[in-house]
């Protein structure tokens, strides 16, 4: 983490000492937005969000051993109970001191974005740079204006490499993280419907997740998710557009076709993972401990992260295989019942709906499947059809019950019933009632798939499974 003094910190972050005696050489160790996690010695940075105005929490900063804090000019300045760095705007000054931290560490980046994947993909080239490295990766989601910035104040001067997600849900976001961080190699994991409602279609997705480009140093290395042609369809635009660093970089295409420089050329399931080997460094075999042919598909940008890095292929599937991934994506769980839950729980989008239905589909050894879909925000106009279209790909003979929670999910429920005997299609407007429902009838050798968007919180059905 960051350990400045208070003068250096005052100017990395572009304010003013709110008085001229304070000792300049106090030392300053990390950075927090919250002074519920706030630690001794840290700056508390008080951000002013949707639901609270972080100044209001001054005096709970200082309780926790805060040693300074900023503080914006136009709020009224408390009396000097603990030395105040003056600034125009806390978030922005945030963003400064970490581009300035970031660019006084000798150090790597790596970038990754993508409608689906981020995190996923961010654990596992973590875990492989990590056999060579010392590694620092985003931790759990902080992938927007404020994580990414949290994230690169809490590195070492030591780290050689950091990883770093960046999200969006709007243009010029991943641009603006991009020239924060400016990466040496940036990744598109895919271009899906994420965040549809804010971009309007997926060629502006693609639009807004190429933006990564814009601070992606000269001579630096895209990797991509090359069976996906919106990407390359406008890759040529970004190049024309102002202000992008480099003007030189490489290209490396990964994917499911042969017309990528990395496809898989076999896979195989077992109960907790996958093996597979590639069309490269064909004597490797490779496991993650990931289920889904899609996770695979990520595993290839992590692998040509690790070559870019120089880590031997024997590293690299090390790294793979012990990989430490992010919870409630595609997490195989045990209920005390003996019941197997697949926690997707953490975000849904049709692309990654139909990925985790097709992985429950493809499953062997269980008895009966059941499928508990929550709604997928954020898609827009066509959100009713995205949901229907659901719907329509579930098969009675593939999938045993189809339990949904939320508005949206009536559609699903409503196409699906077409197919579905009466009863095996199940509307709940209340988790725990879904919930009991899922345990009255299930046995220790069914397997429920859990999904649903952000929004809907269906880690809650999961917990309450755990509980019976
Ligand atoms: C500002 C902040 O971090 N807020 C988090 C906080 O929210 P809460 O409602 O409690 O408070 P406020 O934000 O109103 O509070 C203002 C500040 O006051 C602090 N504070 C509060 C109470 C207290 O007792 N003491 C305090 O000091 C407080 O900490 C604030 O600093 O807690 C919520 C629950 O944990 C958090 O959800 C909330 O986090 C916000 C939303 C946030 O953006 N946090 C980032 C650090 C982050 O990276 N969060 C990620 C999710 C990022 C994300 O959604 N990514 C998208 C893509 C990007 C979309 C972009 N356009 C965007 O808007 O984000 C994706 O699809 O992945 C995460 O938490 O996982
Ligand atoms: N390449 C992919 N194609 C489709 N679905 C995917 C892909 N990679 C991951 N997923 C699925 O997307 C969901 C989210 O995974 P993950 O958290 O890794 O992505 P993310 O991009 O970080 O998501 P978010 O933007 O919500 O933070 C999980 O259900 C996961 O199984
Ligand atoms: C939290 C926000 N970035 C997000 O991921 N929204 C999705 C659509 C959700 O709420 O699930």
């Amino acid at each position: 983490m960051i350990k400045r003094t208070f003068a250096e910190v005052s100017a990395m972050s572009c304010g003013t000492a709110a008085a001229a005696d304070y000792d300049g050489s106090l030392l300053i160790q990390g950075v927090s937005k919250d002074t519920r996690t706030l630690q001794p010695g840290n700056l508390y940075v008080p951000l002013i969000g949707e639901s609270f105005d972080g100044h209001r929490f001054l005096d709970d900063a200082i309780a926790k051993g805060a040693s300074a804090s900023l503080w914006q000019r136009d709020h009224e300045l408390p009396p000097h109970s603990i030395p105040f760095i003056l600034v125009e705007d806390t978030l922005a000054a945030l963003q400064q001191l970490a581009k300035n931290y970031r660019s006084e560490l000798d150090i790597r980046i790596v970038g990754i974005t993508g409608s689906n994947g981020k995190t996923t993909t961010k654990d596992m080239t973590a875990s492989v740079l990590s056999t060579t490295f010392k590694v620092h990766k985003t931790l759990g989601n902080y992938n927007n204006h404020i994580g990414l910035p949290l994230t690169l104040l809490q590195l070492e001067e030591d780290t050689a490499v950091a990883v770093l997600e960046m999200g969006m849900s709007g243009r010029g976001e991943i641009r603006f993280l991009s020239e924060l961080a400016e990466p040496e190699v940036v990744v598109i994991t895919n271009i899906g419907e994420a965040h549809l409602l804010q971009l309007g279609s997926r060629e502006e997705i693609a639009r807004a997740k190429t933006e990564i480009l814009a601070g992606l140093q000269q001579d630096g290395t895209l990797i991509y998710f090359g069976d996906e042609p919106l990407i390359d369809k406008v890759l040529p635009e970004l190049q024309a557009a102002d202000g992008m660093k480099a003007h030189r970089y490489d290209r490396v295409r990964f994917g499911a076709s042969s017309n990528n420089e990395w496809f898989p050329v076999e896979t195989k399931t077992d109960t907790a993972g996958t093996h597979f080997r590639l069309n490269r460094m064909e004597s490797t075999e490779f496991y993650i401990p990931l289920l889904g042919f899609h996770n695979v598909i990520n595993s290839l940008a992590a692998i040509a992260v690790g070559v870019h890095f120089g880590v031997p292929s024997t590293a690299i599937a090390d790294g793979l295989k012990k990989s430490v991934m992010t919870s409630m994506r595609i997490e195989l769980m045990k209920a005390p019942s003996g019941l197997t839950i697949l926690n997707d729980a953490y975000n849904a989008s049709p692309a990654s709906m139909k990925a985790a239905l097709k992985l429950l589909v493809e499953l062997t050894g269980y008895s009966r499947k059941i499928a508990v879909l929550g709604d997928m925000l954020e898609l827009g106009d066509q959100e009713v059809e995205f949901h229907r279209e659901i719907g329509r790909i579930l098969n009675p003979k593939e999938i045993d019950r189809v339990f949904v929670f939320g508005q949206l999910s009536e559609h699903l429920a409503d196409e699906a019933s077409r197919k579905y005997p009466p009863g095996k299609v199940v509307v709940f407007d209340d988790k725990n009632r879904l919930a009991q429902a899922l345990a009255s009838f299930t046995a220790s050798d069914d397997i429920v798939l859990v999904k649903g968007s952000r929004g809907m919180k269906l880690e809650q059905v999961v917990a309450l499974l755990q509980q019976v």
